[in-house]
């Protein structure tokens, strides 16, 4: 069977235009997806991470017909996602976190019939599919309440609601949890867990909280200045940077970014008071580390932390 999605040596580029001086104006263009080549299979859940600015966003504005490419090739349930787009749309259900698809001042059981009026759904069917979702998300209480009095916890639940009601193949979210409280992300959690159970639909996620990757992807896309840096399991990503640890010392004093041997300084904050070293569990013990910092300077406090998207991101490519 065809993939889901096809990303073929895909690139886009942007040309930043910026003043310099009162007449001048310079031109840089930002290759914000570089060449990626990546195929997600009918059902399979993908989690697509990367630090801020990293080419997410525009990724998935070229897979759902948003941008068109600067080279390279996409192609989405089987469709070429531009000039295909109202087929697409048939097969595809969106949500971005930071942007309504949901008609302001309708209640929100209205938008869900219009939505399916406009995908032409039978009304018995529309009927049966809306109350299933309106079960799964808890939305019963809010189908009469205008979208724009709802709270984000509300209104993200609908927008899921929204982009399933014609039963499509792909749903692509764009940060579907931001903002949320943990008992919401759960909520959302749990029910796009059981949507996938039934419906067998494939999912990409984007997302800066590793526990919606962990709760809903079996696989992980890393990508990183527009470039796949990593594609694989979350066990395997796990256990890459399982490999590095950080080591937070808050010192007495303002510093510069230490030089630790077998430690990587990979970040400062307070004027240097709070610095950042990452190390291999495997070449280097964090007392280790430690005791270098302390042979420098005088260290006041200290934590071990989980690393975050960023930090994976970086580890992984600076081994490419
Ligand atoms: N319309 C645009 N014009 C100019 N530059 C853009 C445009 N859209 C995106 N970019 C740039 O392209 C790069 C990738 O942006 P993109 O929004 O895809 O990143 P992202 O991984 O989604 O980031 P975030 O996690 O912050 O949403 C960034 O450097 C961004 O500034």
């Amino acid at each position: 069977m065809a993939p889901i999605i096809e990303l073929n040596e895909v690139r886009r580029n942007f040309v930043v235009r910026a003043r310099a001086g009162r007449l001048r104006r310079t031109k840089r263009v930002v290759h914000a997806v570089d060449g990626i080549t990546a195929a997600v299979a009918a059902g399979e859940a993908c989690g697509y991470i990367g630090a801020n600015g990293a080419g997410k966003s525009t990724t998935i504005k070229m897979l759902t017909g948003i941008l068109v490419p600067s080279g390279g090739s996409v192609r989405t349930c089987g469709f070429d996602p531009v000039p295909e787009r109202r087929a697409l749309a048939r097969h595809i259900g969106v949500v971005f976190g930071q942007r309504s698809q949901l008609w302001w001042d309708l209640p929100l059981g209205e938008s869900f019939r219009v939505l399916a009026a406009i995908h032409r759904i039978p009304p018995g069917v529309a009927g049966t599919r809306i109350d299933q979702l309106v079960e799964g998300l808890d939305l019963a209480p809010f189908l009469d309440t205008p979208v724009r009095q709802l709270s984000l916890g509300e209104r993200m639940r609908g927008e899921v609601a929204a982009a399933l009601v014609h039963r499509p193949k792909l749903l692509v979210l764009d940060e579907p949890t931001i903002g949320l409280d943990m008992i919401s992300k759960e909520r959302l959690r749990q029910f796009l867990v059981a949507e996938r159970r039934s419906e067998g639909t494939t999912l990409l996620l984007t997302t800066h909280d590793m526990s919606d990757i962990e709760r809903l992807c079996d696989r992980v896309l890393v990508v990183d200045q527009g470039r796949l840096v990593y594609d694989g399991t979350l066990p395997g990503l796990a256990q890459r940077v399982a490999m590095q640890r950080v080591l937070v010392v808050d010192l007495l004093a303002e510093h510069p970014p230490l030089q630790i041997e077998g430690a990587e300084h990979i970040g400062s904050e307070l004027n240097g008071v709070r610095q950042r070293l990452s190390f291999s569990p495997e070449e280097n013990t964090a007392a280790r580390v430690l005791a270098a910092v302390s042979s420098q300077v005088e260290v006041r406090d200290l934590t071990l932390e989980e690393p975050a998207i960023e930090d994976i991101v970086r580890t992984l490519y600076s081994r490419q």
